[in-house]
């Protein structure tokens, strides 16, 4: 699982093949968002993503937090992982482990101001049932923890990397231009990206996703 791109947040089938031709791994699909707005209709993720061919994989990112849950809502779509964003509880990803242990757990680390023994803490309790965590960054401004567009402290993303026995994709505001300088600093074993390989419209920039693709894998193989 090293040198993984992941795209988040595709909106429907031309998106995700353009992603794909662009050189993605893996695509993740916001769904059953707490706004109720999610990008794409759940029936349409999971037409696209059962369309993947291996090692394309589809990734569900949400909010939930029942292992039943979420187990559930992954057999419907047919994916292989699941980034879990919410505040979970260490016993219902010990439960999710349990009840599916070949599914793919990445379990989101949002990283705050003044939060990085919070999350070092977590990191020491959940690794057992987590495959790789993966970082974001709060908007104190909204309160919002996933999606912001925001950098955060690199330095914090290197102390997680250090700390954790599990792999870690880092994502936060990353873009074709910074996502170079990020693994050279971070040292991850992954990448992802949202808003900043959107262009005006909305919708992924083709341009943006194939830059960022490249710059990624330079800087993988530079840190290898
Ligand atoms: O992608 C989304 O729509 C999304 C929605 C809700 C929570 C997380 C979401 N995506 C994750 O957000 C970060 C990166 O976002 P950005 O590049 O800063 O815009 C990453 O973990 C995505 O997987």
């Amino acid at each position: 699982m090293n040198k993984l791109v992941q795209v988040a947040g595709i909106i429907d089938a031309a998106e995700a093949d353009m992603c794909i031709a662009q050189g993605a791994d893996w695509l993740g699909f916001a769904l059953r968002l707490p706004s109720g707005k999610d990008d794409i209709a759940e029936q349409d993720a999971a037409v696209i993503i059962k369309g993947l061919d291996a090692p394309h994989a589809g990734v569900l990112i949400s909010y939930l937090t029942d292992a039943e849950e979420v187990s559930e809502f992954c057999r419907e779509l047919g994916v292989v992982a699941v980034q879990l964003h919410g505040d979970v509880a260490t016993e219902e990803l010990r439960r999710l482990k349990e009840i599916r242990p070949e599914l793919f757990v990445l379990k989101s680390l949002v990283v705050k101001e003044d939060n990085v023994d919070e999350l070092l803490k977590l990191v020491d309790e959940t690794h057992p049932y987590v495959d790789m965590y993966i970082t974001d960054t709060f908007d104190p401004k909204t309160g919002a923890k996933g999606a912001t567009g925001l950098t955060h402290d690199w330095s914090v993303s290197a102390e997680l990397v250090r700390r954790s026995p599990k792999p870690l994709m880092m994502a936060g505001g990353l873009n074709p231009e910074n996502v170079g300088d990020a693994i050279r600093t971070v040292r991850p074993a992954a990448v992802d990206a949202h808003t900043g390989l959107e262009g005006p419209d909305g919708r992924k920039d083709s341009a943006k996703v194939a830059k960022f693709v490249t710059e990624a894998r330079r800087a993988f193989d530079d840190i290898a």
